[in-house]
């Protein structure tokens, strides 16, 4: 057995980056930045009035003034700010030449052309004025290359001056739920069979992913029709499959994976829950078999399968971020397997939710973060630093 690690090591070295496009940004966002964005106009572009009110000379500061012009956002005043003059100027529009400081307008009083003070004056050169180029300037590198696209990196290209951006083209995930047991959401169970969750759990995961999910549907426990199963996946970037990864007679995963031609790089991780996954290459396509107990598939799923997934798209840092957080309750000390605790906030601590089973969806759903615990740690007091991974 391997331990989380090396095995998420070893899933982001089975292939590189798919190759690149241009994606316009007003539909970028969730994909990762394939080469630096980098500006092509200053932001702002002039000196600007961050406020409504008046642009004076700040040597001027005490005032009265007489307004000789306006200046609003996109429609410059031409003309200059002398002594004793100001303009009337609005939110975003740039000072004109002169004058270098806004008095905002509920502290003025205005009689035609005339503006006087109604308490102190503005205290600083430069009061209520966004400096050119004090957000960035032409050249400046906005976005590096594998930084995922939020909202506001969003915004930032677009004033950076562009209209798409160069990102890794959406992959193409099959799913193959494996399990003569199952049948599809919504569908009569008769006595002996579930409902297969799998599949729509993971769909679900991958939802805000530059993915598009191909469902193979739920496969019977045959050798022949998982290898067809896993033969009709190879035009996907990869295949994620559930269930058959143990070591049953009914658990087929890994020899249907060998008769359609696939290479595994390794069975097995020493973490609870999902101890039986699996992961290699099927072609070009990459291979993860995941447990079938729902707990430990999204376990696995988070761990595994969208770091890949990120990794495949472009990201530099794939992998889930881990956070500081103190436990609310004790924890007793672990085996040798890396234990993710399902976890709940309770007061601004983390306590495990009940019961553990890793069958289990109720006590799952109500889950918040995974507290990872490190295979052969001593056991820890209520209020113990820990690191956890957030569900949500
Ligand atoms: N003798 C041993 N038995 C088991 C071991 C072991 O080391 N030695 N490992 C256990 C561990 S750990 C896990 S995890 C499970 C995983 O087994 P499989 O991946 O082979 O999963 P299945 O047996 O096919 O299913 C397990 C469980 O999950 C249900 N299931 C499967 N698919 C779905 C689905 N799409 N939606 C909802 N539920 C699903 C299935 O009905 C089973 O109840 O093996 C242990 N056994
Ligand atoms: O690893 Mo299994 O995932 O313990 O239930």
């Amino acid at each position: 057995m391997i331990d989380v690690e090396e095995a998420q090591a070893r899933i982001l070295a089975l292939h590189a980056p798919v190759s690149m496009e241009g994606v316009p940004l007003l539909e970028a966002v969730g994909r990762w930045t394939a080469a630096a964005v980098v500006a092509k106009r200053t932001q702002p572009a002039h000196d600007l009035s961050a406020m409504d009110g008046y642009a004076i000379r700040y040597e001027d500061a005490a005032g009265p003034w007489r307004v000789v012009g306006e200046s609003a956002a996109g429609i410059p005043f031409a003309g200059q700010v002398g002594p004793g003059e100001t303009i009337r100027i609005f939110t975003g529009a740039a000072l004109p030449e002169g004058s270098d400081t806004i008095v905002i307008q509920e502290n003025i009083v205005r009689d035609g052309d005339l503006i006087t003070l109604t308490n102190d004056g503005p205290e600083t050169l430069g009061e209520h004025v966004r400096k050119s180029g004090s957000d960035f300037t032409t050249g400046a590198t906005l976005i590096e290359p594998g930084q995922l696209l939020t909202p506001a990196r969003i915004a930032l290209a677009v004033m950076g001056g562009h209209g798409t951006i160069a990102a890794r083209r959406r992959l193409r995930v099959a799913i193959i739920s494996t399990g003569s047991e199952l049948v599809p959401p919504g569908t009569d169970t008769g006595t002996d069979r579930l409902p297969s969750s799998n599949a729509p759990m993971l769909a679900a995961l991958m939802r805000n992913l530059p993915v598009d999910v191909v469902d193979l549907g739920i496969i019977e426990d045959d050798l022949t029709a998982l290898t067809a199963a896993f033969n009709a996946s190879k035009t996907c970037d990869i295949v994620v499959s559930t269930g058959g990864a143990s070591v049953g007679d009914h658990d087929l995963v890994r020899p249907a994976l060998n008769a359609a031609g696939a290479t595994l790089d390794f069975w097995k991780v020493a973490m609870r829950p999902g101890k039986p996954l699996m992961a290699g290459r099927l072609g070009d396509t990459v291979v993860l078999g995941l447990p079938g107990n729902p707990v430990s598939a999204l376990v696995t799923a988070i761990l595994f399968l969208r770091p890949l997934i990120a990794h495949l798209s472009g990201a530099s840092t794939p992998l889930p971020p881990r956070i500081g957080v103190r436990m609310g309750e004790p924890l007793p000390a672990v085996g040798p397997r890396t234990d993710f605790v399902r976890t709940h906030w309770e007061g601004g601590a983390l306590v495990p939710t009940f019961p553990g089973d890793s069958g289990m969806l109720l006590p799952l759903s109500g889950a918040d973060a995974l507290v990872i615990r490190a295979a052969g740690s001593p056991a820890l007091e209520s209020g113990a630093l820990v690191e956890a991974i957030l569900l949500a």
